[in-house]
């Protein structure tokens, strides 16, 4: 169906831990060019299934191709073309920042210039500080650094921001726009909701080892069509009402108030909300 092939292509991916399935059957496409934010609750298999696309865990059964191989087999050619953000950073104790992101460009064909990677991640005035010495957000940083700097076509983040201020996860967004921008194929993990709004093509929500929804953050769990609430001032207090038809509840009480809606506004469920009520969480149901 698409013109470009599929970045990542999975089908019927399983994975046992003992008895226990922490990936159960999952099918899945992330497209080339595109970036894909896999959410799901803490134990839900993200991790699984990004380390057995990155090769670095074997998968019980089920097809897998990333950039048209299957990791289990993958060569060194491979990885150089695939970037790794993992979950806990590798320690290199008495390296500066600046000399590991020198050491890892080393090892790729086509590597980006380091110093410039050290700039855009945020690392330009910590760079001559010991590896072992940078806060958690700065290791952080450095690890993206290190994802990055052999220019990949795929790159997989998982929990990238985990520990960022917010200024520094606004930065890190600009780097992965920056780098969709120039075509890469981003397949993060998160908890930040705000995360995958602002950078994510499309969503896929894991819960229990299955791929419950995939869509655009607009549209999930049909999060762009009806269920609006309009709210207003009336003259005896604010009002609001949940409807399927907004713009024609609008309309209405246009023509009430003669023109301006004293405090107007028309909100539809954030992507928390349809997020909490597709897996199913505790609060969200008693709240509905
Ligand atoms: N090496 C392992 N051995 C046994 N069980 C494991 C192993 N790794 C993960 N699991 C189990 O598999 C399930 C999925 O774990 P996974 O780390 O993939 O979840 P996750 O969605 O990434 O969670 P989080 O959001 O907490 O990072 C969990 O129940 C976990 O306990």
């Amino acid at each position: 169906m698409n013109a470009v092939a599929d970045a990542i292509t999975v089908r019927g991916l399983r994975k046992a831990y003992g008895k226990a399935f922490a990936v159960d059957g999952v099918d899945l496409d992330v497209r080339v060019g595109e970036v894909f934010a896999l959410l799901g609750p803490n134990g839900a298999g993200k991790t699984t299934t990004v380390e057995i696309l990155e090769g670095f865990r074997r998968r019980t059964s089920g097809e897998v191709a990333v950039l048209g191989l299957d990791p289990q087999r993958a060569d060194k050619a491979w990885r150089a073309r695939v970037g790794v953000v993992l979950q806990s950073t590798g320690e290199f104790d008495d390296l500066t920042a600046r000399e590991v992101v020198h050491h890892f460009a080393n090892y790729y064909p086509g590597a980006a210039d380091p110093d410039e990677i050290i700039t855009r991640v945020g690392l330009a005035e910590k760079q001559h500080d010991r590896t072992r010495t940078l806060s958690g957000g700065q290791k952080r940083r450095l690890d993206v650094a290190l994802g990055i700097v052999g220019r990949p076509e795929l790159l997989f983040l998982d929990e990238p921001t985990t520990g960022f201020d917010p200024e520094a996860r606004r930065e890190f967004w600009a780097v992965i726009r920056d780098l969709r921008g120039a075509g890469t194929t981003i397949l993060l993990t998160t908890h930040y909701l705000d995360e995958a709004e602002a950078l994510a093509d499309r969503v896929g929500v894991l819960a229990g080892g299955r791929l419950i929804a995939v869509d655009t953050p607009a549209q999930l769990g049909g999060r762009g069509q009806g269920g609006a609430t309009v709210a207003w001032t009336s003259a005896d207090g604010p009002k609001s009402e949940r409807t399927d038809a907004p713009t024609a509840l609008v309309a209405q009480l246009s023509e009430r108030f003669g023109g301006e809606v004293p405090g107007l506004t028309v909100t539809r469920p954030s992507l928390e909300d349809v997020y909490l009520r597709m897996i199913g969480s505790p609060e969200e149901v008693t709240a509905a």
